[in-house]
Order: structure tokens, then sequence, then C-alpha cells
């Protein structure tokens, strides 16, 4: 086991390329229909099964913008996230996950960014989210028994092997001052569907005030 991952620069350059090419293939934004265009970075962030990949795709696909994932980036990086989790451990897997982030919460671009449940773990990733001025954090949180039923008892999600339900519960208390500590906004999805939630998510951003 090792804690501090070595990522081959070929695999680095391969997964920078994947997010060039992203922001280079941008597609039509539906709210071009309302004369609308976001023009802020929009990082969602909270427990696993509330929503973020779903909704941050539904997001990106309404505003036209570039979606990323920071779970899939390190897909591409390291492989399967349960199969890195068992080989390399857990530490090695946050290394890696902090050092995406830093490119991430970097990049010039605005764009959604989707992120792994336990990126606010991380004090320079949090650090680096509060900085950006571009930027509104979401704070996505979910009721226990629905997010359970969203990640069908947790078999991919490595952090939750063993005791899902304990697990989980107990990873969103000690997570739940981390996510208030970056979030603008917090948004309790239990019973929401994911388009529904996205529309929340562009409407806070339409009109800031009301809210
Ligand atoms: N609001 C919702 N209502 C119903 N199902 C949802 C909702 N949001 C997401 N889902 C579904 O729940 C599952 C888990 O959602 P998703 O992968 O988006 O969670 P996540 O927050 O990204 O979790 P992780 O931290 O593990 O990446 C997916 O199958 C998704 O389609
Ligand atoms: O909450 C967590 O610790 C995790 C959530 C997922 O998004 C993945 O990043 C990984 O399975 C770990
Ligand atoms: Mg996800």
């Amino acid at each position: 086991m090792s804690a501090d991952p070595v990522i081959p620069d070929t695999a680095w350059q391969a997964m920078t390329s994947r997010v060039e090419a992203a922001f280079a293939q941008r597609r039509v934004p539906i709210a071009r229909l309302w004369r609308w265009r976001l023009r802020r970075t929009l990082v969602l962030v909270g427990p696993m099964g509330a929503g973020k990949s779903a909704v941050g795709r539904a997001v990106a696909r309404m505003c036209g913008c570039v979606h990323l994932d920071s779970d899939a980036l390190l897909t591409s990086l390291l492989g399967p996230i349960p199969a890195y989790f068992a080989e390399h451990g857990e530490s090695a897997f946050r290394a890696a996950e902090a050092r995406v982030m830093a490119y991430l919460t970097a990049l010039p671009q605005t764009y959604v960014l989707s992120c792994g449940g336990g990126v606010v773990l991380d004090e320079d990733t949090r650090a680096a989210m509060r900085r950006r001025a571009d930027t509104t954090v979401f704070h996505l949180d979910v009721a226990e028994a629905e997010a359970l039923r969203r990640v069908r008892g947790g078999a991919s999600r490595p952090a939750l092997q063993g005791d899902p339900r304990g697990t989980w519960k107990r990873l969103r208390d000690e997570r739940g001052p981390l996510y208030a500590e970056v979030a603008d906004v917090s948004i309790d999805t239990t019973g929401l569907t994911a388009e529904a939630v996205a529309w929340r998510i562009v409407d806070t951003i339409r009109h800031p005030r009301r809210k």
C-alpha cells in the first residue's frame, strides 16, 4: 500500500486532454431559449447518493455548459475506484483526489463540477473552493433511507463497505460541518427528482436575491 500514488505523466496528460476536449466540444444550451447564460462555476458537494453526478449532468444539459465529475476523472486515472481502494487503500485515493481537485478548482473556465463525496476532507480543496469568487458551491443533502436506495446498498461505493447503513450516516454526520464550511447554498434533495434539483439550482443562480 502507498499513501502517495505515483500517477504516470501519460495518464495525467490523457486526463487533462479529456478535460480540454470537453471545453472544446461545448453543446448548445437549452438556456439559450431564455437568452440567459451561466457565467459561474457550480460545484456540487454532499454525501454519497445525494445526486451530485446526476444533478450535475442535468444542470450542464440545461445550461449547455461543460460538466466534469471528479470521480469519473479519477476513474480514468486510476481505474475503477472500488478496486483502487482495495489495492492501494483510502489514503492513496484521497491523495490522488486532492491532486485532481487542485487542478479542477484552478481551471480558468466556468463549468459544472460534481465532486466525490469525500473531497471536502482535504483542507486545501476546501480553501480552493472558498477562494473562487466566480464559483457557487451547492451542498446537496438527502435523507439516509433515500440515499441508501439510490446507491443500491453501496456495493459500488468502497467507502460504504461492511455496514453501509451505519457508515453512510457516520460519514454524513462527520462531514456535515465540512460541507457547510464550503457551501453557499444547501438543498435537501429528498423526494425530488434529479431534474427538479437541477431546476432549483438554475433558479437559485438566476434569481439570487429571492433565496
Ligand atoms: N434526486 C434524485 N432522485 C432519484 N434518484 C436520484 C436522484 N439523484 C440521483 N439519483 C439516482 O441515484 C443514484 C446515485 O446518484 P449519483 O450517482 O448522482 O450520486 P452522487 O451524489 O454522485 O454519489 P457519489 O458521492 O457516490 O458520487 C443514481 O442512480 C442516480 O440516477
Ligand atoms: O464519500 C466518499 O468517501 C466517496 C464517495 C464517492 O463519490 C467516491 O469518491 C468514493 O467512492 C468515495
Ligand atoms: Mg457522483
